[in-house]
Formats: structure tokens, sequence, C-alpha cells
């Protein structure tokens, strides 16, 4: 069924939200913590990962989710855990990329009393927290190798040492984790164990980027204008043909969390009843960086917009491919012929 809510505040198809029961977490809490919760798209691509969710939700082996930033990991390992065997436990998440190496231990493992200068009490950790619930482990690929071979030691054995701790303690948790690098590069250059891979890629949910979800762009844009009216008592009623097109011809480097900001702060900018291109602020077509990287006929690659890219994002090549909007295996191809062929070209053909 094609969705048609953008040409007003028409009801959602049951196929294209997927609300996670998130009022039985939050303790009821309604309006913009909730609407958060739900994930939604029409798209072939977002219904296959929904149904993945659903297949893998009841399933008591880990669950691997990869995709770009904003993309709605955390969210599908939510919905994971809301309709796992779990889902009356916790729902507890970490960051390993957020914390130094020095506290990511005590944070999982939690510690004992005296266990080290200013242990003062003993603590639990988060993986204890969430015993009888769910771990979802974001940025897996960041958490520092010594600790990769706790966490492993753990996966198999169920049990954990708090730090300064000489019992096990037997922990049963349902382990989802996420990334946005890629892990197999990550073993080839010694940063992840393949073992540990090996072990959290029981089951995989590859998270589509935005661009890759025909028809989502409107429907997600007509959900989150919904709930910024509601929420910040607006009266705006959908968006013009003009800012529709704007929508759905911009790259979305940010994914959906992009998409979000961009149509709440357009909501509050708008001076009339519809939304206008100009209340988007995105940039202008001509503008993007994945309208300047695609020149020649045949989808041309060109090496400055690259090279240009990379600096701005501090030589970080996955960043600078999210930013240009192609695939990081395009980038490093277009900088591998770059080396190969004369400097002085300005385009590098792709395959
Ligand atoms: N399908 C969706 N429907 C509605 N909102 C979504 C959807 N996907 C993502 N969002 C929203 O986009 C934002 C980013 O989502 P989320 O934090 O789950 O992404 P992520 O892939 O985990 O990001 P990162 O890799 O940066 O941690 C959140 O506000 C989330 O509610």
């Amino acid at each position: 069924m094609r969705h048609t809510a953008y040409e007003g505040f028409a009801a959602r198809p049951a196929e294209s939200v997927f609300g996670n029961g998130a009022q039985a977490h939050t303790g009821g809490a309604g309006g913009r913590a909730a609407a958060d919760r739900v994930m939604v798209g029409q798209s072939p691509a977002m219904l296959r990962t929904f149904e993945l969710i659903r297949r893998f939700a009841p399933v008591d082996a880990p669950v691997l989710i990869t995709g770009e930033t904003g993309t709605g990991k955390e969210l599908a390992a939510r919905a994971i855990h809301d309709r796992s065997n779990a889902c009356d436990g916790r729902f507890v998440a970490i960051n390993c990329a957020a914390l130094p190496a020095s506290l990511i231990a005590s944070e999982l493992f939690g510690y004992e009393k005296g266990a080290f200068t200013g242990a003062a009490a003993r603590r639990v950790g988060l993986i204890e927290m969430a015993d009888g619930g769910s771990l979802f482990l974001d940025e897996i690929g960041d958490l520092p190798l010594e600790l990769q071979g706790h966490l492993l030691r753990f996966l198999q054995e169920g049990q954990i040492f708090r730090l300064g701790g000489r019992e096990p303690v037997s922990v049963r948790t349902r382990v989802i984790a996420a990334t946005h690098v890629d892990l197999h590069r990550a073993i080839e250059d010694g940063r992840f164990r393949e073992d540990l891979f090996y072990r959290l890629n029981v089951l995989q949910i590859e998270m589509p980027p935005l661009r890759a979800r025909d028809g989502d762009i409107e429907l997600l844009a007509m959900v989150v204008l919904r709930s910024a009216v509601r929420e910040l008592g607006l009266a705006i009623d959908g968006f013009s043909p003009e800012a529709l097109a704007a929508l759905r011809r911009h790259g979305w480097p940010g994914n959906v969390r992009e998409l979000v900001s961009t149509v709440r702060r357009a909501a509050v900018m708008a001076s009339g009843r519809l939304i206008e291109a100009a209340d988007l602020a995105l940039p202008a077509p001509r503008e993007t960086a994945r309208q300047r990287v695609a020149t020649g006929p045949h989808g041309a690659i060109d090496r400055e917009a690259v090279l240009a890219a990379l600096a701005r994002c501090g030589q970080n090549r996955a960043r600078a491919a999210r930013e240009l909007g192609i695939a990081r295996v395009t980038l490093y191809r277009v900088l591998q012929r770059a080396a190969t062929t004369d400097p002085n070209r300005e385009t590098i053909d792709e395959d």
C-alpha cells in the first residue's frame, strides 16, 4: 500500500509503523519519548528489516546491527528487546565509544568495595543490571581489545567477575551489539577480535541508509512533522510540493537523525501553513556533496571532491564517504585509481 501521509495528517497504514510497546518501558510516558520509539518505514528495505526484527526477537541469540550513523540501530535494538523473551527486564545501553577505556571495565563489570582507590562500596555493572533483560552494546567496534576478551568470556560462560571480585556472578541477558564501522576491516587491522565477531554475529541486521528507502523520506517527514506540531503547538498542515521534492533530492548523510532535526527546525521556521523548500535550509541541489562528487556522464567520481571531503573529515574515510553519500568501497576505489592515474586528470571513472 502506497502512503499518502504527506498530503495531510492521514492515518498511517499498519505496516508502515513498527511500534515498540514503549509505554511498558517508559512508565507509560507518552508524548515525544514514546513517539521517539516508533519505527517508521514502508520501503521494501525497511519492511525486510521489520521482518528480521520479528524473526530474531524471540530467538535467544546475540544480534549484530550494522549501518550508517542515524539509520536507527538503537531503535531496532529496542524493538528486538520489546518483542523478546527478555522484554520484562531492562534494556541497558552502553556506548563503547563514549567512555574512556579505563572507565568501561568498571561500568560494564562493576567492582567490589576496595577494588581500587575510590571504590568505597560495591557497584553493580551494566552487564549485571541487564540480568533478565537486554544489553545493548553500541559502537562495539570501539571496545578496547583487552575488554573484548572479557566480553567474549562472558558471552561464552554467562558469568562475570566484578573488578576486584573473586566470586563469579551469573548473568542471563540478551546481547545486542551495533556498529557503524566495518568489523571485517577492524579484524584485518587487528583492532577487533575475530572470535568475538563470530560470537556476536549470530544474527545480523543491516540498517539501510535513508537514501535507499524508497518512499520513506516523505512518510518519516510527515510523522516527524505531526509530532512536532503536537508537541510545539504549531499550525502547519504539511509540505509544499517544492519542499517534498527537496526532501527527496537530498542525500541524507546523517540519515533519519538528520531528517528529524531538519523537519523539526523547518516546522519552527515556517511562516505559512505549509513548510516551504527554503524552510528546510537544505543545500541547493548543485551544492550537495553527492551531486558534487558525481560529475561525469557515467557517474565519474571527482577525485578532488573526495580529497576535499577527506580533509574536512580529518582523513577519516568512513566519515568522508558518509558525507559524500557514497559507499566506502567506492571511495577506496577512487583513491586507489587516483594513485595509479595521471594526477592531472580531473575525474576518474567509476565502474
Ligand atoms: N525508522 C525510524 N522511524 C522513526 N524514527 C527513526 C527511525 N530510525 C531512526 N529514527 C530516529 O532517528 C534518530 C537516530 O536513531 P538511532 O539513534 O536509533 O540511530 P543509530 O543508527 O543508533 O545512530 P548512531 O550510529 O549515530 O548511534 C532517533 O531520534 C530515532 O528515534
